[in-house]
């Protein structure tokens, strides 16, 4: 078979809505520790893409295998379960705890009802939280309130809330937008720290930014591939120009 050696492998994918086709056809194959960056002009379907994968969407006809696993059967929680982590564009951290709370309550046990009522702060979790609390730049904040922090500081929670789980993919759309240009520049170092140990997939529209992470880039259009590859050729490319970059 031809998935094998990919963490995540999608063949022949479609989802219509109402007889339009939101995603067509689409084969795409990611690696271990691969950084991906999907880019494309709105409503390309790329974040139809995301949702297909992690379930909140259920596609029409194809297949997402992710560690030779099909997904496309599967709902939400137990995709999460298998290890696909998802950002969604806006941060849905718990404001009014502590950035050390918000993490706390993302590790595994802490997710299901059960696991909530029989929390206990144990060794392993205390270390885990410091752990990700240094990886996504928020040791010194661990004990402020998360309403308090920066956007930026948010949007890196986040991050930090679904590495508490490890997923094998993460998977996050438009990780810098509304950002600084020196958020930007950690978050971009962040994620090429974090792809060290995972496969990762980036929904972007900040070029600069993609330029800095991507090992390869897919191009998506009308639902599509219109171009995959590098950066630079992926740039360079005259289809690409017209429908996206040059605009
Ligand atoms: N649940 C849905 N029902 C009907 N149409 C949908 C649904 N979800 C997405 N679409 C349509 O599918 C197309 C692709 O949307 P999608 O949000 O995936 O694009 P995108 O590439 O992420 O765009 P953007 O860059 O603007 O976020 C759009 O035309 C959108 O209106």
């Amino acid at each position: 078979m031809s998935s094998t050696d990919f963490v995540l492998a999608i063949e022949d994918l479609t989802v219509s809505f109402d007889g339009f086709k939101a995603v067509d056809a689409l084969n795409m194959y990611i690696d271990n520790n691969e950084l991906r960056v999907v880019i494309g002009p709105n409503g390309a379907g790329k974040t139809t893409v995301l949702d297909l994968i992690c379930g909140k969407t259920k596609s029409t006809s194809g297949s997402i295998k992710f560690k030779n696993k099909e997904l496309t059967k599967l709902p939400e929680h137990e995709i999460v379960r298998a290890g696909v982590g998802r950002k969604f564009q806006t941060p849905s951290i718990y404001e009014n705890l502590t950035v050390y709370q918000n993490l706390e309550v993302s590790y595994p046990v802490g997710r299901s009802v059960w696991g909530s009522l029989t929390f206990k702060r144990t060794p392993e979790v205390i270390e885990q939280v410091h752990k990700i609390a240094a990886e996504v730049l928020l040791t010194e904040q661990l004990q402020m309130e998360a309403a308090l922090l920066s956007h930026g500081q948010k949007q890196w929670l986040e991050i930090g809330m679904l590495l508490m789980q490890d997923p094998e993919l993460l998977m996050l759309d438009e990780p810098v937008a509304g950002m600084s240009a020196k958020e930007r520049d950690q978050t971009a170092d962040l994620l090429n720290r974090i792809c060290k140990n995972r496969s990762v997939l980036v929904i972007e529209h900040d070029m600069e930014f993609v330029k800095k992470i991507a090992h390869k880039v897919t191009v998506l259009h009308q639902g599509k591939i219109l171009a995959e590859g590098p950066m630079e050729k992926v740039q360079a490319d005259e289809k690409v120009i017209e429908v996206y970059l040059g605009h």
